[in-house]
């Protein structure tokens, strides 16, 4: 087979139950069944509603969570990196120390992080407050500060958790621009997003998951359009339910 068309990884009837507070009471399975494969090179697009699971399963693809059933299979070679705006950072650290740590965990040298580090701050710009700790940036400047990384790493995996259409006009240039760069040598992509145009844009595939359960994958426009046609059901009940309520 050749190494554009290889499975990268393969996710068989993975479920992820979060443990509640509370000692007692049962914990949450937020993936229930999920089976999907990615390919080398590939761009995939996960969509589901809200609490769908699509940020629990980039988790998983980048080894912060364990599944509690099935299995996920993972050269143990290849590198991801998680770009989100909740994680991927340590919040005490400042954005410079950050880069370094990203670098490391990405299996890049100190020597080789510190020759990187001017180039991945000028793609950050977000001026002094680079030398400050992540937990005093906003929003747009983690986003900033995560694709500085990724532009410049190129982990084997690259994960989005929603971070396109972030920030200001300038950088929603600069970022798509890159992703777009990114597809088109070749990177493996997992993007999470609720953008139609984005997701039919750069997608080769999408996964959509719903309650934990992959129900259907394939081509961005079929896929889509079953779940959108799910989404109006659900509207049209609840306003239905809404109207003999009243
Ligand atoms: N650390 C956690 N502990 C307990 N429950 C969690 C935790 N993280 C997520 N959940 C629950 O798991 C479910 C799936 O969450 P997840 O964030 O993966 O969904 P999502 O599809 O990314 O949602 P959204 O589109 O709203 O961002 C939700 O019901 C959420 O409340």
């Amino acid at each position: 087979m050749s190494q554009e068309n290889s499975i990268l990884v393969s996710v068989e009837n993975v479920g992820i139950c979060y443990q509640r507070m509370l000692r007692r009471s049962a914990g949450y399975w937020a993936l229930k069944d999920v089976s999907f494969t990615i390919k080398r090179g590939e761009t995939i697009g996960i969509i589901g509603g809200n609490g769908a699971g699509k940020s629990t399963l980039l988790r998983l693809l980048a080894g912060i969570i364990s599944p509690d059933k099935g299995q996920i299979s993972i050269p143990p070679s290849i590198r991801t990196q998680l770009l989100a705006l909740q994680v991927g950072f340590d919040r005490d650290l400042s954005g410079r120390d950050n880069i370094i740590y990203s670098g490391m965990l990405l299996g890049k040298s100190r020597k080789e992080m510190h020759g990187l580090l001017d180039e991945i701050i000028a793609f950050a710009d977000i001026g002094e407050f680079i030398h400050e700790n992540v937990r005093t940036y906003s929003t747009g400047m983690c986003a900033r500060l995560g694709f500085a990384i990724s532009s410049n790493l190129s982990p084997d995996i690259l994960l989005i958790d929603e971070v396109l259409g972030v920030g200001d006009s300038a950088f929603k240039e600069k970022s798509s621009t890159l992703l777009k760069e990114r597809i088109a040598s070749d990177q493996t992509v997992v993007l999470v997003s609720h953008q139609h145009d984005t997701l039919q844009e750069l997608c080769d595939r999408l996964v959509w998951i719903e309650d934990g359960v992959s129900l259907q994958q394939g081509d961005p426009e079929t896929v889509y359009a079953a779940y959108t046609a799910s989404m109006n059901e659900k509207i049209s009940a609840s306003n239905s339910a809404n109207t003999s309520n009243a």
